[in-house]
């Protein structure tokens, strides 16, 4: 540590008064300040810590504080405080780094200072030392590698003096010094003989060789001090320095280019003093440049271009544009910070994050912040002694992974990131964070009304659908009048696939494109079977022939649906086992045309194995876009991209609420399979239920998404019982690499406790959830109860990510409660039935009276005579 200055003050001179001795300006000439805070002064402390952090350094005694008090002094950025022994004991039991904590001892005897460290690293101050030479000895024979040492004497005229140790040779300025009107003189000019007293020139001219730097410490030159041009600088808080042609040389008075001191100390050897100050005017060199080794570089470059530019701004300049327009800077910063995000390489990580800087400080000096102030934030966070978890909120979250969230550069984007800061939280953990505990929020439904547990079972998603929809409209109609150059626009922008120049892989697709390990091969191999197995024992084999009257038979029969486009998400995570849901049973009902839509990577490639399952469907082609532009797409067709007659396929909120647009606009002509947004799952767990299972299962849908939740509806399950499955939830959750994700979704989800499996059902029922997972006695059973849900799970082996993945049922089912109405998808997505009548002369007679009337019953009289012209009746 290099020598510094310390200015042992009281809290008086601390605020703005300057009673004591230095104003809070010249108390930044020294380096370090001493000051004693009580719990009268407490708060006036607090508050000077976080305007002076970073400007001098802090030394605090707190021997009257409580630990909270000590903390928040340390948290607020206390370089170290001065504890009792008494207070010791409970700040190490917080693990705060002992290199923070100074313990107070007072310079007695030998074995009761030494016990009292024994085991610690903190730094020492024997007060009251009544003998120098016992301390030192103390210090030999034990406490020498410790980090600092202070002390003070009990002579009386330096009292209230905190010294650091001389064996440190750490120059000290005593409080008393430093008692009169700050104004005055003999202040300043004891600091500066203070400083003197403990330099030592080594040059012949005994004048001391000055480095000046500026607030970010860029060197601007080298220059020569003495004891006069140090006590000059003190006296008018400028660049004062010792010109060896001129002498005393007030640095800028002829030119203008003065400079305001900041600080001042001596280097390690104490023979070399470093200026900071803050330069006016052209810069510092005669030749009128920032530095008389050139210009500025990089951040302080780019800090002095922008401030220039805020000063006057040459016509056309963008960043004045910038500083005018402060939705157009926010848009850019989220911009670019996305594309930081998802920089791969070195040379554009360096690329982004340059972006990145520049967008961010233009709005720091638009708003009078400088780099300084910004440094002194990050230096006040790294003392910081209560951290945050650093978790990302939950809006984030869904656009931090992979390819998925690259905002849109227009105000859309805006609407996005609050559409998503708007999950709702639990109002118990407005965090989602029990001290960092992944943690479902817990009702008893005895103790609340029906509309409180319907509210507490909302979706997250629901709230926001207008927003969503605001969203996709535009897109959509991009799609819909420019066809393959919008969707390529959008997929350069969300999926970051800037080098692909066509939105479609048409089949035959190469070998290279889906090369696959044998292991995943054979995994797709037996889901593709088992999905084709179920789906196609799902095929009426025979028309459905009724004779409703002798001679009237009414038929109905099956056919494919011509073209269908299917959607695979590729957002947070990549689905090909969406790919072989939705396509293998649209292979099976003999649909003609297959086309898959799927987000391309960065590099504007797709996922080997869904490649891999289009081929095996047999699609026709895939295209290479996600959201509302591939839905959009697939509706109406573009160059390249062949319209379909349903589109089918789960997906984000954004996918979901395109594919409800577009089956609303009758021009489209085209149908959807269902609103299939973020999955959730239900799970009844009753006493018999193992806690690792049910846990599992809940995580198993927690990690789709921030925007998927998952219920728990607990059968008579008791505190410990509950708790085993919160306890098993937690741990599983944070050894789970898609954390983050979990967490988010956990945020609103909800364990219900009930008393018996009938309330359970019920609710499930009105709750009408995606996948229902039973882990009850007699689960089979309960089954009957079972009114409302997408797919169910019975059992405790029966997880629901077989259903996922391998067992045969589709995992494409209906989220938001739309299980009331929908089915998932099966073979009947694929189909459309056909009616057909056939009669005979006699079953016309024997229908017609009756049709006859009905007509006439509706004035509907050519309805009336087909049947009469036919039987030659009136
Ligand atoms: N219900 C089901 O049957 C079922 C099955 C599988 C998956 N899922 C769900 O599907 C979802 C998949 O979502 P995903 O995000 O991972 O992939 P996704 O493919 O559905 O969505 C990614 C696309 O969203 C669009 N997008 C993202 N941010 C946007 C923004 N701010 N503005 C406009 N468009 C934006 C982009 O076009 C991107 O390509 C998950 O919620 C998962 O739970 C549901
Ligand atoms: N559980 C999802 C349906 O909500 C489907 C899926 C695909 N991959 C894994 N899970
Ligand atoms: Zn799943």
């Amino acid at each position: 540590m290099a020598p510094a200055l310390l200015a042992a003050i009281d809290l008086a001179s601390y605020g703005q008064t300057a009673t004591q001795g230095l104003t809070p300006q010249q108390l930044t000439y020294v380096s370090n300040v001493f000051a004693r805070v009580t719990p009268e002064t407490f708060d006036e402390a607090l508050s000077h810590l976080q305007q002076s952090v970073g400007r001098y350094t802090n030394y605090l005694g707190a021997t009257s504080l409580t630990t909270d008090q000590i903390v928040s002094l340390l948290d607020a950025g206390a370089a170290k405080v001065f504890v009792s022994a008494e207070q010791l004991q409970p700040l190490l039991a917080l693990n705060i780094d002992q290199d923070r904590i100074v313990l107070c001892l007072p310079g007695r005897t030998r074995e009761e200072n030494i016990n009292a460290i024994a085991g610690t690293a903190v730094d020492v101050y024997y007060h009251d030392v009544q003998d120098v030479g016992l301390v030192e000895a103390w210090l030999k024979e034990y406490g020498t590698d410790r980090p600092d040492v202070f002390i003070s004497f009990a002579n009386p005229s330096l009292e209230s003096t905190i010294l650091i140790s001389k064996l440190k040779g750490i120059p000290v300025i005593p409080a008393q010094s430093l008692t009169v009107d700050s104004q005055k003189e003999p202040n300043l000019l004891s600091i500066s003989k203070i400083i003197m007293a403990n330099a030592t020139s080594d040059r012949p001219d005994g004048l001391f060789t000055t480095l000046v730097v500026d607030e970010r410490r860029t060197a601007l030159g080298l220059v020569y001090s003495n004891e006069e041009s140090v006590a000059e600088s003190l006296r008018t808080g400028r660049g004062v320095y010792h010109s060896r042609k001129r002498g005393l040389w007030y640095k800028g008075e002829s030119s203008g280019d003065v400079q305001e001191l900041i600080s001042l100390s001596l280097d390690c050897d104490s023979d070399c003093l470093q200026y900071v100050v803050r330069q006016k005017g052209r810069g510092f060199c005669h030749l009128a440049t920032p530095t008389c080794f050139g210009q500025y570089t990089g951040l302080s470059r780019l800090q002095k271009t922008l401030q220039s530019r805020k000063e006057s701004a040459p016509a056309g300049s963008y960043t004045a544009r910038l500083f005018n327009d402060p939705q157009l800077l926010r848009a850019k910063i989220l911009e670019e910070a996305t594309e930081l995000c998802d920089a791969k390489t070195k040379e554009d990580i360096a690329f982004e994050a340059a972006d990145v800087f520049y967008f961010a400080l233009t709005k720091c000096i638009s708003a009078g912040v400088s780099l300084e102030d910004v440094e002194r934030n990050l230096d006040a966070k790294s003392i910081k002694v209560k951290r945050r978890q650093g978790d990302a909120k939950p809006a984030f979250i869904a656009q931090g992974d992979s390819t998925n969230g690259v905002p849109p550069k227009s105000g859309t984007q805006t609407e996005a990131v609050k559409e998503a800061a708007s999950i709702p939280k639990s109002k118990d953990d407005p965090a989602g964070t029990k001290d960092g505990r992944i943690a479902m929020k817990r009702l008893l439904t005895a103790n609340e009304t029906p509309q409180t547990i319907l509210k507490a079972l909302q979706r997250p998603s629901q709230r926001s659908s207008d927003k969503i929809i605001a969203i996709c409209n535009p897109i959509i109609e991009a799609v819909k009048s420019r066809g393959d150059a919008a969707v390529l626009e959008y997929t350069h922008k969300f999926e970051k696939a800037t080098s692909l120049t066509s939105p479609v892989l048409k089949a035959p697709f190469p070998e290279s494109l889906m090369t696959l390990s044998p292991k995943t091969k054979e995994a797709m191999d037996i889901s593709f079977e088992n999905i084709r197995k179920f789906h196609a024992a799902q095929k009426e084999e025979k028309p459905l022939i009724v004779e409703t009257m002798p001679g009237v038979v009414c038929s109905r029969f099956a056919r494919p649906i011509e073209r269908v486009g299917l959607y695979v998400p590729g957002g947070t995570a990549v689905l090909p086992s969406s790919a072989l849901m939705l396509g293998v049973p649209a292979l099976v009902a003999g649909c003609k045309k297959i086309v898959l839509a799927t987000p391309p990577r960065a590099d504007g490639s797709v996922t080997p194995e869904v490649v891999y399952a289009a081929h095996k469907v047999g699609a026709e082609a895939i295209v290479l876009a996600g959201g509302a532009q591939a839905v959009a797409a697939m509706a109406y067709g573009t160059e390249s991209i062949s319209k379909v007659d349903k589109i089918l396929g789960p997906g984000n909120q954004f996918v979901t609420a395109a594919k409800m647009i577009v089956s609303n606009d009758t021009n489209a002509g085209v149908s959807i399979d269902m609103p299939a947004g973020p999955s959730e799952v239900l799970v009844v767990a009753d006493a018999s239920a193992n806690p690792t299972f049910v846990a599992s299962d809940l995580l198993s849908q927690a990690e789709h998404g921030v925007d998927s939740q998952v219920i728990c509806i607990a059968v008579g399950l008791n505190e410990a019982q509950l708790t085993a499955i919160e306890d098993e939830l937690h741990a599983q959750a944070m050894a789970l690499p898609r954390v983050d994700i979990v967490r988010g979704a956990i945020e609103h989800s909800i364990t219900l406790s009930v008393s018996t499996i009938e309330e359970a059902m019920k609710l499930s029922n009105e709750y009408a959830p995606e996948h229902l997972i039973l882990q009850v006695q007699n689960a089979e059973k309960v089954v009957d109860l079972v009114e409302n849900a997408g797919s169910v799970f019975i059992g405790q082996w029966t997880p629901e990510s077989v259903g996922d993945y391998s067992a045969g049922v589709n995992h494409s089912l209906p989220t938001f409660g739309y299980a009331k109405q929908y089915s998932g998808v099966n073979l009947g997505s694929y189909i459309k039935h056909i009616t057909s009548s056939n009669l005979t002369r006699e079953g016309l007679a024997a229908v017609g009276p009756a049709v006859m009337e009905l007509a006439r019953v509706e004035e509907l009289e050519a309805h009336r005579r087909a049947v009469s012209l036919r039987l030659g009746v009136a």
